[in-house]
């Protein structure tokens, strides 16, 4: 398998399993992560996805990409993984272990937190291979860490450390290696205890930010921030906090 999917206490913990490749997504990496984030939706509160062995992901398999023809890539290629991981409506953490480069920086790129390790190192690397990014690593990245220092990345190819990163704003928080996933479930946890629904309402909005006008993302917020204060959750944890009490969230 590819992919090493685990549920802890309603958290999912997937773990992309072809070490021996630097975890590179290829087409049965892409199936087994949509059949798992599938799988998922219905079971979890969050989900973290981390590497096996020394990499997070170096990116899409070269070597399969190299032997897709034109046809194959837009009809196959890796769209069903951003379409899995763009209707997935719990939290994505993605915790990096090492090299997160091209796909792979597109892939923590489409979560909706990236923790990294101390010795991980970042890029978009494809200029080197005479490609470009095609999965968000020209778009999300220059929204997330702006025009220049994007252009920087893309036109060099180079990696940046894990500090670099968290300096950019592309990283959320670093922590030392053997700290990874122990932050990434805590993080998970308090996530988790919140109300689901609202944690989805959350990310819903804060994800719109970044696709659309400013007017269009206030209209969004305004729309989700009714349907939180009507909802049985919202109401729940307005009581218990004038009751002060612990909120007993429903989903
Ligand atoms: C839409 C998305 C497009 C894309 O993502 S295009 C791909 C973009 N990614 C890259 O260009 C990164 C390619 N990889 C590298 O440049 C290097 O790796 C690293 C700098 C990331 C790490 O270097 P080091 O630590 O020295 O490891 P190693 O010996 O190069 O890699 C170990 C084995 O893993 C294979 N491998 C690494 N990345 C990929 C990949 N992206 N696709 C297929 N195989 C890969 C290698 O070839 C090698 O294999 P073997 O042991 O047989 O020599």
């Amino acid at each position: 398998m590819t992919v090493q999917v685990e549920v802890k206490d309603r958290i999912g913990i997937v773990r992309l399993n072809r070490p021996e490749r630097l975890n590179a997504i290829n087409m049965e990496m892409v199936h087994d992560l949509v059949r798992e984030f599938n799988r998922l939706k219905g079971e979890v509160k969050a989900v973290i996805i981390t590497g096996n062995g020394k990499a997070f992901s170096a990116g899409a398999d070269v070597k399969e990409m190299l032997g897709m023809s034109l046809e194959d890539v837009v009809r196959e290629g890796h769209m069903p993984l951003w379409d899995a991981m763009r209707g997935f409506r719990k939290p994505i953490i993605a915790a990096l272990n090492g090299v997160t480069a091209g796909g792979g920086l597109e892939l923590a790129m489409a979560c909706d937190v990236i923790i990294a390790a101390e010795s991980a190192r970042l890029g978009q690397p494809e200029i080197n291979l005479g490609i470009i990014p095609g999965a968000g690593g020209t778009q999300r990245l220059t929204r997330t860490i702006g025009k220049y220092r994007a252009m920087d990345l893309v036109l060099t190819g180079r990696l940046i450390s894990a500090w670099d990163g968290y300096r950019m704003g592309l990283v959320d928080k670093v922590v030392p290696d053997e700290a990874l996933m122990r932050e990434a479930l805590r993080l998970a946890r308090e996530i988790g205890e919140r109300s689901g629904f609202a944690v989805e309402l959350g990310k819903e909005a804060v994800n719109k930010a970044l696709d659309t006008t400013l007017q269009q993302g206030l209209d969004l917020e305004r729309r989700n921030f009714y349907v939180s204060l009507m909802s049985e959750d919202g109401k729940e944890g307005m009581k218990a906090f004038l009751e002060k009490r612990k909120p007993q969230f429903k989903s």
